[in-house]
């Protein structure tokens, strides 16, 4: 038995993301989803809170034919424990997939096999673009699963991000974290 770890802020989980955790079920037998920078939100670059993130992620696995667990990880201030920070909170895994390049350098020293990938689509399908396109007003529906519109709409983002954009009155960047 197999289990595949995959991390990311996923603000929001997007179609590149469901390239990525499709293959890993195709690959493993389990998947294992961080929901990275967990303590992180309202911000334009991190929007959503852990709790939102794992709704969205966890209706897009509820697709898949495969066992899966979200697990939220909060970030720490030591990279080189930070392996060992995720291992302490998630489910056993043998495999990690990224293709960051510091997650990629802190699990090879970890001595973890990490699997990277081609990037899909990347020109569109980026968390920084989708939310810009969100704040601008322009369509980005089609860049996400539909269960991530639902979550989306259901706890009011759009108006969330505009607002903390500085688009209606608020003063934060793309820069805040
Ligand atoms: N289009 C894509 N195809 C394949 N992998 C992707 C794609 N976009 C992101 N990833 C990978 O998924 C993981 C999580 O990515 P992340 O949540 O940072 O999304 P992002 O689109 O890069 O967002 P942001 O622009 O907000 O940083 C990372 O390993 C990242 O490289
Ligand atoms: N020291 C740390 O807390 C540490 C180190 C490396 C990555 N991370 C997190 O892992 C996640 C990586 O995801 P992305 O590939 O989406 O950037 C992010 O949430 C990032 O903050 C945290």
């Amino acid at each position: 038995m197999t289990r595949g770890f995959y991390i990311g802020r996923f603000q929001p989980f997007h179609d590149g993301h469901r390239e990525m955790t499709d293959r890993i079920a195709e690959e493993v037998d389990e998947v294992v989803v961080g929901i990275g920078s967990a303590d992180a939100s309202h911000t334009v670059r991190n929007p959503f809170t852990a709790g939102e993130r794992i709704m969205m992620v966890s209706r897009v696995l509820d697709e898949l034919d495969t066992q899966t667990y979200v697990v939220p990880i909060e970030d720490i201030d030591r990279n080189s424990v930070w392996v060992g920070h995720i291992q302490s909170m998630a489910p056993d895994f043998d495999v990690a997939y990224s293709n960051n390049p510091l997650v990629i350098r802190l699990f090879e020293e970890a001595g973890i096999e990490v699997r990277q990938s081609e990037m899909y689509n990347r020109g569109d399908l980026k968390g920084s673009r989708i939310r810009a396109r969100m704040i601008e007003g322009k369509d980005w529906e089609h860049l996400v699963p539909d269960a991530v519109v639902d979550v989306i709409d259901e706890i009011d983002g759009l108006e969330r991000l505009r607002r903390i954009s500085g688009d209606d009155g608020g003063d934060a960047t793309e820069n805040d974290h």
